[in-house]
């Protein structure tokens, strides 16, 4: 008989509006997470409260308004349609939730009506393909320190990572056909960014990320090197479309200073455009929903920066969103674990 299943699709969140409060509050709750700034209590506490959060949440704010829709944030629409979607696939006793990491729908909120509903399995899933500590990590540790204190534990399933899982790479290559391919000279992954320091703690050689090989081959080693994830995730669409190592460029973006991962990705749309690159086509692999990175950093700022280069026309490949491809997707790996 298949268990009674209560499956908790999270998402990293976004403000309740893009008011200069909401922002402040949403930007306060996530970049105090231990996970997100992983430095000693109190410099972290001094540097967020008083230092990064002041000054950016005007922009922040800014940036959501323009980002925002009638309906409200892309992050949660789609994020929404997702869970209904999944819903509809699913077989009786099969319940999809969707909660954020911070902010609404509330982690906490969310798991207390699993709890009530006395499900016989938890299936856990964070939308995010490759891991990082900063964001699946964090997740992870948040529904298992809200699920400790619980009477009855049920069975509880994560997911850490699915950055090779083929229907997310078919997903994104469908995605990619809906261009003509042979119009780009050049293609750029750009994946969120993360400190240099986040990924060297996944090494257990004292060794730095740097120093292994994550561009070009995964093993035991750096599995969960999220650097080397959104490599592999790169070399699996890149093959499928035909693209040679010559024709594309991983980078990284949203960096808070310049000890992130590099290359950056406004970097590399500036030289890229300085040299000639007249059409280039964006991949955004690490988003598995439209959100503020991609429609705004990239469609716009990015879009702007590579015009000013000397380039022609930046486009973008849209994210996963609600794509069917993407519904088939989490259906296999929901029914795969039930
Ligand atoms: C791949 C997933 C993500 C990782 C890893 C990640 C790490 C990370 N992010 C910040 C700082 C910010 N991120 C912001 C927005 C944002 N980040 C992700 C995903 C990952 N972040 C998403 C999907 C979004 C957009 C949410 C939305 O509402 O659309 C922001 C807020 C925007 C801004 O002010 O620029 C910040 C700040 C850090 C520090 C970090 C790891 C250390
Ligand atoms: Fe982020």
């Amino acid at each position: 008989m298949m268990k009674k299943t209560a499956v908790l699709l999270v998402n990293l969140g976004t403000p309740n509006s893009p008011s200069l409060k909401n922002v402040r509050k949403y930007l306060a709750e996530f970049l105090n997470d231990k996970r997100v700034i992983d430095l000693p209590f109190l410099r972290r506490k001094f540097l967020v409260n008083c230092i990064i959060v002041p000054f950016r949440v005007k922009n922040s704010s800014k940036i959501y308004q323009k980002l925002w829709t009638k309906e409200g944030s892309p992050l949660l629409l789609y994020g929404i349609k997702v869970q209904e979607l999944l819903q509809e696939r699913m077989p009786k006793g099969i319940d999809i939730y969707l909660a954020m990491r911070y902010q609404n729908p509330n982690i906490s909120n969310v798991l207390e009506q699993i709890r009530l509903k006395n499900y016989n399995k938890i299936i856990i899933i964070p939308m995010y393909p490759q891991y990082a500590s900063s964001s699946t990590g964090s997740t992870l540790e948040k529904a298992m320190a809200i699920i400790k204190n619980w009477y009855v534990i049920p069975e509880v399933t994560f997911v850490s990572q699915y950055f090779d899982e083929e229907g997310f790479i078919d997903t994104i290559v469908e995605n990619a056909k809906k261009f003509d391919l042979n119009a780009y000279e050049h293609f750029l992954f750009s994946y969120h960014g993360l400190p240099e320091r986040q990924v060297d703690k996944v090494y257990n050689d004292n060794v730095p990320c740097k120093d292994h090989y994550c561009e070009n081959k995964l093993d035991e080693t750096n599995l969960f090197c999220y650097k080397a994830t959104c490599y592999a995730t790169t070399r699996l669409i890149a093959e499928k479309l035909h693209i040679p190592q010559e024709k594309y460029t991983v980078s990284f973006q949203s960096r808070l200073d310049k000890n992130w991962l590099t290359p950056f990705s406004d970097k590399v749309i500036t030289q890229k455009g300085e040299n000639g690159v007249k059409n280039l086509l964006v991949f955004s692999p690490a988003f598995t929903a439209d959100c503020l990175e991609t429609t705004i950093e990239i469609s716009d700022e990015y879009a702007a920066l590579f015009q000013k280069a000397g380039g022609k026309k930046l486009d973008v490949v849209e994210s996963l969103n609600d794509a069917p491809g993407w519904i088939d997707t989490l259906e296999k790996m929901v029914k795969s674990r039930l």
